[in-house]
């Protein structure tokens, strides 16, 4: 049965992150993450996209074939999945269990659909929104991190067009936050969060 005490008992309140490619996910949420390490855990998602230079199987996503993943999920092993930009991602139950029993708040980085469907389940997390400044601003900085190829690039920005007109949508997220100077938006979401990470840091000193 699905009680508030099953909820509880599943540790603090999640976060979804959501976002266009490009708007500075990955960038606030490692500085997030890196600060509060006893506070924040990281679900680790699935995709079938490569691994970029630098990223890690294991730590940034769990790279796997189309077949693995398809197949995982027939077998009901996610919470969350979503076809995005020719690729498959999708957030499995372990993920989420992983941080959860370590008693850490849950970060989820996904995609609309992800959100949406997220908002179907009983996980509850607080939805966090990064925007970047303009469309203009985020394509630089997609084509200044120099991880995509051009057919690529498009997709993502076409992406982030459907991606901004939506989130606009009235309560979809609980806090917007507009990544223009990045030590500001850190700080919002930081004062964003407060309350959550304070809670965490009382409940584990106390234990
Ligand atoms: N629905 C869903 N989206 C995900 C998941 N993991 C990552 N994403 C989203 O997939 C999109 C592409 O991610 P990625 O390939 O890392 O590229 P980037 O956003 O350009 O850094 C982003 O919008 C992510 O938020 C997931 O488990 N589920
Ligand atoms: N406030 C900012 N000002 C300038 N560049 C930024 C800022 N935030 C992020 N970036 C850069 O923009 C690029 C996209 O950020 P990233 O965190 O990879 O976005 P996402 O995870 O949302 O796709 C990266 O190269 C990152 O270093």
């Amino acid at each position: 049965m699905r009680d508030s005490t099953s909820k509880a008992m599943a540790g603090p309140r999640p976060v979804v992150f959501s976002g266009p490619s490009g708007a500075g996910k990955s960038t606030l949420l490692k500085k997030l993450i890196k600060e509060h390490e006893n506070v924040f855990g990281f679900s680790v998602s699935h995709t079938t996209r490569n691994p970029r230079p630098g990223e890690e199987n294991g730590r940034d996503y769990h790279y796997v074939t189309r077949e693995a993943m398809q197949a995982a999920i027939n077998n009901g092993e996610f919470i969350e999945n979503a076809e995005f930009s020719g690729n498959l991602y999708g957030t499995s139950k372990a993920a989420v269990q992983a941080v959860q029993a370590k008693n850490l708040i849950c970060i989820l980085d996904i995609d609309m659909q992800g959100v949406k469907n997220i908002k179907k389940t009983d996980l509850n997390p607080m939805y966090i929104s990064i925007q970047p400044p303009s469309m203009e601003v985020l394509e630089k900085r997609l084509r200044d991190r120099n991880t995509e190829s051009e057919e690529s690039l498009q997709k993502r920005l076409h992406a982030a067009n459907v991606d901004m007109e939506f989130s606009k949508e009235p309560g979809m997220f609980d806090v917007v936050i507009v990544n223009d100077n990045l030590e500001d938006a850190y700080k919002n979401l930081k004062q964003a969060l407060l309350e959550e990470i304070n809670k965490v840091k009382k409940a584990k000193a106390s234990s």
